[in-house]
């Protein structure tokens, strides 16, 4: 077959593919690209969709300040799987609904800036579609406002045009008050019911205010509520001006109602006033005006006092005289001048001379005055330049490279007002370094270079003039760039974290005590960063020990604006930053010293933000963000750290314990041998262990109705144990700092004494009834480092 090309012309090619050229709807596209979804197959869209409908039933019930209570049922019914959820959320209105569920791209968190688990507004509909497209069958939703009539709806996308398309309207009843209940029929299978377990359980890790039910054809699983308390509110906030991009600064600029600059960034940005303002501003004029040089004054008031007289004409000379004498001493008064100070100096001084002389010195004359003067003020600039390149360059430079250097410098102004930006003083100290190292066959690196444009720099002033309107800036691509420069080069505080509902380190760990039988738990909440104008916290959590499996790597829990994340780990910064970190440093195995560690142990990290940077809109993996990957990995590190003193005293327990151990079988046999020897009576092992292990040892001692505790501490640090006396009579004469609490016929008597290293301490009663049985409780103090022989 004959090609396109070979039978057409090339504007007959392009007519012809003008004809197959059409536009292509939102949901046609995700028909052909489910996987950029989360629905690439039966198993995995399954997860997906429940994930999609129970985020944002936890995120509508928190939003109207309700405990979430969510069900969700996955039932296998014929050829399909049918999955219900049903939430007690404030319920959708009937206007809405339609869209919510039947209009990819619709949602009410999109343009907030407030974490929220859903972000896009594909979500849900995203199942609808998956749901249509593989059973044939519309979605059922049955929704209720609180005080209203329950809504049911059938319904399905239509591809064409990304609108639904409603087959059944009607009211119904439902027995909860408000909520709303998804019915999705799907070709799917249970092979990833591991991932959906997990995502449901690790949702409940972060959402311990949440009561979730999933019941599915191989069992159920509940997780109860741990607490009362809604996470804290969030409020919207503007977005920061550190790290927003030109696209959305240029759309700002167009939506805005403000007039100036510094009403534009005071209104449609945070954490900027009126001073952070002037600041953007100034940094904006410097690299959208430049800044104006100034040279240093002349030392000799006469040659500007004769320039000035030289151009003055029409007036008598006493006037010009006392004008030129005016701008000369004001001139003496500055060590440097800029075009701008030189002019407002001149208008000050025939303002002045014209009070004392009653002549006006008007417009033309001060020009003419200024450009004289300028003329006098430039004339130093060689030695001008020579003397601060001097400074700002190294000792090594001698006069012979620094002259022809700042010279052909001084070249480089040409007049006029001397204003330039700091790039173009950049390309003139670059082409008169280059030129001089070529003449002169000199050196003239990077860091001398650098350091003189740093130099001139600092002696040129800002503008004085306004900067332009909010219109003037959006109207052209090179200023907003220079806006945008100017935003991110200056100070401005952190965003307010007000916005965001961080789990805090508290509620990690206690999530983590909550799913995991562990040994050891650590976690940690870091302060706030920002990101493409998006503040973000990032928490980490570690659990170590216990029950948790020994064999392989440790296992990750991913979590972003407390959403589990499942699939695609190898995908995800956080898995990343965990493989990045040298974990044998903090007692972890780690073969090869790098990649995932093994052991017994959960690592948790927890990213909130009012815009989460996934890889894709099936939001499974955060991006590689340079700043969020540094956070994540101060956060892991600071739970490392415990985990490693943690895991430090674990082993010196564990020798101590090993010591002791060995110690225990020798010496008895030590004590019986020795005694047979020297026929003595054989020694207390108790008391030589205590001594040789460094050990608090705590004896008793009776004798008739008086009873001593002997606290020793052989160790050469403070202990304070806490000793508790359990007795059957009642103890009188109890020695000083006891509590004595009597409870049904038992008294108990509580010690805390501190006891220094290589000291001791003697708590004693005396007992009324010399029957009386007691019993000894020791705590405050690591078993290892224990003997009790009472
Ligand atoms: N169960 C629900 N109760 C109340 N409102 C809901 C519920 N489900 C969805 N909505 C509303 O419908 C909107 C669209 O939901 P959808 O899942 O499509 O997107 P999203 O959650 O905003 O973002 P994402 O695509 O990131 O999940 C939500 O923003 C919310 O306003």
């Amino acid at each position: 077959m004959p090609s396109l090309q070979s039978t057409l012309d090339d504007g007959g090619v392009a007519a012809e593919l003008a004809e197959g050229q059409r536009a292509i709807s939102i949901a046609e596209f995700f028909e052909k690209n489910k996987h950029m979804l989360g629905f690439d197959s039966g198993a995995r869209g399954l997860v997906t969709a429940v994930k999609e409908a129970v985020d944002n039933a936890l995120d509508a019930a928190e939003e109207a300040g309700h405990l979430p209570d969510i069900y969700v049922e996955i039932e296998e019914v014929g050829d399909y799987y049918r999955l219900v959820v049903e939430d007690n959320g404030p319920g959708i209105t009937a206007e809405q609904l339609p869209k919510v569920f039947g209009k990819l791209l619709y949602g009410s968190r999109f343009h907030k800036r407030e974490q929220a688990r859903g972000q896009q507004g594909i979500g849900i509909s995203a199942a609808v579609l998956y749901s249509q497209l593989t059973s044939g069958k519309p979605a059922k939703i049955t929704s209720r406002t609180g005080g209203g009539e329950a809504k049911y709806f059938e319904l399905i996308i239509d591809t064409d045009t990304n609108e639904p398309e409603v087959s059944v309207e009607e009211t119904t009843t439902w027995d909860r008050p408000h909520g709303t209940r998804i019915e999705l029929e799907m070709d799917a299978n249970m092979r990833a019911r591991g991932q959906l377990r997990d995502y449901i359980k690790h949702t409940a890790v972060v959402n311990p205010h949440a009561r979730i039910e999933l019941r599915e054809p191989g069992g159920e699983f509940k997780a109860e509520r741990a607490t009362d308390d809604l996470p804290a509110e969030t409020e919207e906030i503007r977005p920061h001006p550190h790290g927003v991009e030109l696209g959305t600064l240029l759309k700002m600029l167009d939506d805005t109602d403000s007039y100036s600059l510094s009403g534009f960034l005071q209104e449609e940005f945070t954490r900027v006033g009126k001073k952070t303002a002037a600041n953007v501003i100034a940094a904006f004029n410097d690299r959208h005006y430049g800044r104006e040089m100034a040279w240093r004054t002349p030392h000799d008031g006469a040659a500007v006092e004769a320039a000035v007289t030289d151009v003055v004409a029409n007036k008598s000379a006493e006037d010009v005289d006392a004008f030129a004498t005016h701008i000369a001493e004001a001139v003496g008064e500055r060590d440097r001048l800029a075009h701008h100070e030189l002019d407002a100096l001149v208008r000050t001084a025939a303002g002045e001379t014209n009070a004392e002389t009653g002549t006006t010195f008007g417009e033309t004359v001060c020009e003419k005055a200024v450009a004289a003067t300028w003329d006098v003020i430039r004339e130093n600039r060689e030695s001008d330049l020579y003397e601060l390149a001097d400074d700002a360059t190294s000792t090594r430079k001698d006069g012979s490279t620094i002259e022809p250097f700042a010279d052909r410098l001084a070249a480089k102004f040409e007049g006029g007002r001397d204003r330039l930006r700091r790039d173009e003083l950049a390309e003139y100290v670059d082409r008169a370094a280059a030129m001089t190292e070529e003449r002169d066959d000199v050196s003239f690196g990077e860091t001398a270079r650098e350091n003189v444009v740093e130099a001139v720099w600092e002696v040129c002033r800002a503008v004085p003039d306004d900067p332009p309107t909010v219109t003037e800036v959006a109207g052209d691509r090179d200023t907003a760039s220079a806006l945008l420069d100017a935003m991110s080069a200056t100070d401005i505080i952190a965003p307010p974290t007000d916005c965001l509902s961080p789990i805090t380190a508290e509620l990690v760990r206690s999530g983590l005590e909550k799913e995991f039988d562990a040994d050891f738990y650590a976690s940690a909440t870091r302060d706030a960063g920002v990101h493409g104008g998006d503040p973000f916290i990032v928490e980490a959590g570690i659990a170590y020990g216990g029950e948790l499996g020994a064999e392989g790597n440790v296992q990750l829990m991913r979590f972003a604006n407390r959403v589990p994340l499942v699939y695609q780990r190898g995908a995800c910064a956080t898995t990343d930053v965990i493989k990045s970190i040298g974990w044998r440093n903090y007692g972890l195995d780690q073969p090869g010293g790098s990649g995932m560690p093994n052991g017994p142990c959960v690592i948790m990290v927890h990213v909130a933000s009012t815009n989460v940077p996934f890889t894709s809109e099936s939001k499974d993996a955060i991006a590689n963000v340079p700043g969020i990957e540094d956070e994540i990995e101060l956060a892991v590190r600071e739970a490392a750290r415990e985990l490693k003193s943690y895991l430090k005293k674990r082993q010196s327990m564990q020798q101590r314990r090993q010591k002791q151990d060995v110690l225990g079988a020798i010496l008895p046999e030590m004590a019986t041998k020795l005694a047979d020897v020297t026929e003595r009576e054989e020694l207390d092992i108790d008391d030589s262990l205590a001594r040789i292990m460094n050990n608090v040892l705590v004896e008793r001692r009776v004798e008739d109705d008086h009873v001593e505790l002997v606290v020793e501490n052989h160790s050469s640090t403070g202990e304070s144990p806490e000793l508790t006396e359990i007795v059957s009579a009642e103890p009188t004469a109890v020695s000083d700092g006891a509590r004595v609490v009597e409870m049904d016929g038992e008294w108990f008597i509580k010690w805390s004494p501190e006891v220094s290293g290589n000291d001791e301490a003697t708590l004693e009663y005396d007992l009324a009834d010399a029957d009386a049985a007691f019993d000894l409780d020791v705590t405050g103090i690591e078993a290892e480092k224990l003997t009790v022989n009472a």
